[in-house]
């Protein structure tokens, strides 16, 4: 294995050794504490333009299987790992994850000191960085190339802050999930109906739901309300995606048209900030975000405190305590109250409105990877869609009735 050089925006360098394709990335570097999942991480559309820093020291143990991916490609722009597994074992396994990592062109470095790298960018915050390696470490003539010109080509980079990429990885063309018995078969009479806009989906998402007997449409992230609407939907769902949220203006104002028209919606990470903006709040940059699979998050409705896979950046800007008139437009949405709290850092991992039948998680339910805790929230979305068919209910009485509060 050559030499690989990891070179942060600030100066800082790391050296290592090339993992995965050899060449050259830059993105934002942020790092993921779940001690499992990798092919989760790698393949969430999330993490587009993003270099992935593993805290877990051993990765690629169980190698790829063909079962985990949340999508049809690894989305990372560059991965960053302690110690790579020299080789892997599992029944499920079809190859290693280098094998798959230079197979799809995805630029990693090894034996990077990650403790020391993590601690870094908690104390900084997330920044550019790049991965070098092979040709884009030497000059034509055989020398090293000084650190400086690399720096110079991470700031070149662009920031994620006000970045707009849901059309960079949202499908073209919509695609139906069916609606699936107990026994894992279709069933031809759905419970309810769902359009789901990709805004980066995860596959286990649309999964989680037809396993509940939803069938689901999965739409481009540039459908309009009139695409949103032709589905004759019983609830909507914003799906998680890479990007800045006060960024995307078309989505939001598909939004408020599905909250103009009452009709049930449910958002997860991306679709929860979304649906903070919709509403008329802000959002904001964190310092170095929540990327991992052990987040204790509080429900406000239960009291229940749920161990909880996230991975975001940005956060919604909602008063903690009591309810709120959402901003937007003088109130026209009515009184909203954050739902969901992380525990570590009182960040907000839910909204939801009284007036409306909408409400929205910051992280993921779905869990992949990550504990299935937050698995109710599917029910409470489902109870949201029935419930609101007979003409009432807000998400507030979905939360405190039926099966949503099992
Ligand atoms: N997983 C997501 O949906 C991430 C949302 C947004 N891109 C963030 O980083 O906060």
């Amino acid at each position: 294995m050559s030499d690989a050089i990891l070179v942060l925006e600030d100066g800082r360098t790391f050296a290592g050794r090339a993992y995965g394709a050899t060449g050259r990335t830059v993105g934002e570097i942020v790092f993921n504490t779940g001690m499992t999942g990798y092919q989760e991480t790698l393949t969430d559309p999330s993490y587009h333009r993003q270099i992935v820093v593993m805290t877990a020291p051993h990765i690629g143990n169980t190698g790829v299987n063909d079962e985990d991916p949340e999508s049809s490609r690894i989305w990372v722009a560059g991965y960053v790992v302690r110690d790579p597994a020299r080789r892997s074992s599992s029944w499920r396994a079809r190859r290693s994850l280098d094998e798959d990592l230079v197979a799809q062109g995805v630029v990693g470095i090894s034996d990077v000191d990650t403790r020391a790298l993590t601690r870094h960018l908690r104390e900084r915050g997330v920044m550019r960085a790049g991965i070098f390696s092979g040709d884009a470490i030497v000059r034509p003539e055989g020398e090293r190339r000084p650190v400086d010109e690399l720096v110079d080509e991470v700031l070149a980079a662009p920031q994620m802050a006000g970045a707009d990429l849901a059309g960079e990885v949202s499908v073209d063309e919509s695609y139906v999930v069916q609606a699936l018995d107990a026994d894992g078969a279709p069933l031809d009479a759905p419970y309810a109906r769902v359009a789901a806009v990709d805004l980066g989906i995860k596959s286990m998402t649309p999964q989680r739901l037809a396993e509940r007997g939803v069938e689901v449409h999965v739409l481009p992230a540039t459908s309009s309300i009139e695409d949103v609407l032709a589905v004759q939907p019983d609830g909507v769902f914003f799906s998680n995606g890479p990007g800045d949220p006060s960024a995307a203006r078309h989505e939001i104002d598909v939004l408020r048209g599905v909250l103009d028209r009452r009709i049930p919606f449910f958002g997860i990470c991306y679709g929860n900030q979304l649906f903070g903006r919709a509403l008329g709040f802000g959002t904001y940059k964190l310092r170095y975000g929540h990327r991992g699979v052990n987040q204790p998050v509080v429900d406000r409705t239960t009291g229940k405190v749920e161990i909880t896979a996230h991975n975001h950046g940005f956060a919604v800007d909602a008063p903690l305590d009591g309810e709120t008139a959402a901003p937007f437009d003088g109130g026209r949405y009515g009184r909203v109250r954050v739902s969901h709290i992380d525990l570590n850092d009182d960040v907000v991992e839910g909204l939801e409105a009284l007036d409306l039948p909408a409400f929205s998680v910051q992280y993921h339910p779905e869990a992949a990877a990550g504990p299935h805790d937050a698995a109710y929230l599917f029910d409470r979305f489902l109870d949201l869609m029935t419930t609101h068919r007979d003409g009432s209910g807000s998400a507030a009485d979905a939360a405190t009735t039926g099966k949503g509060a099992a």
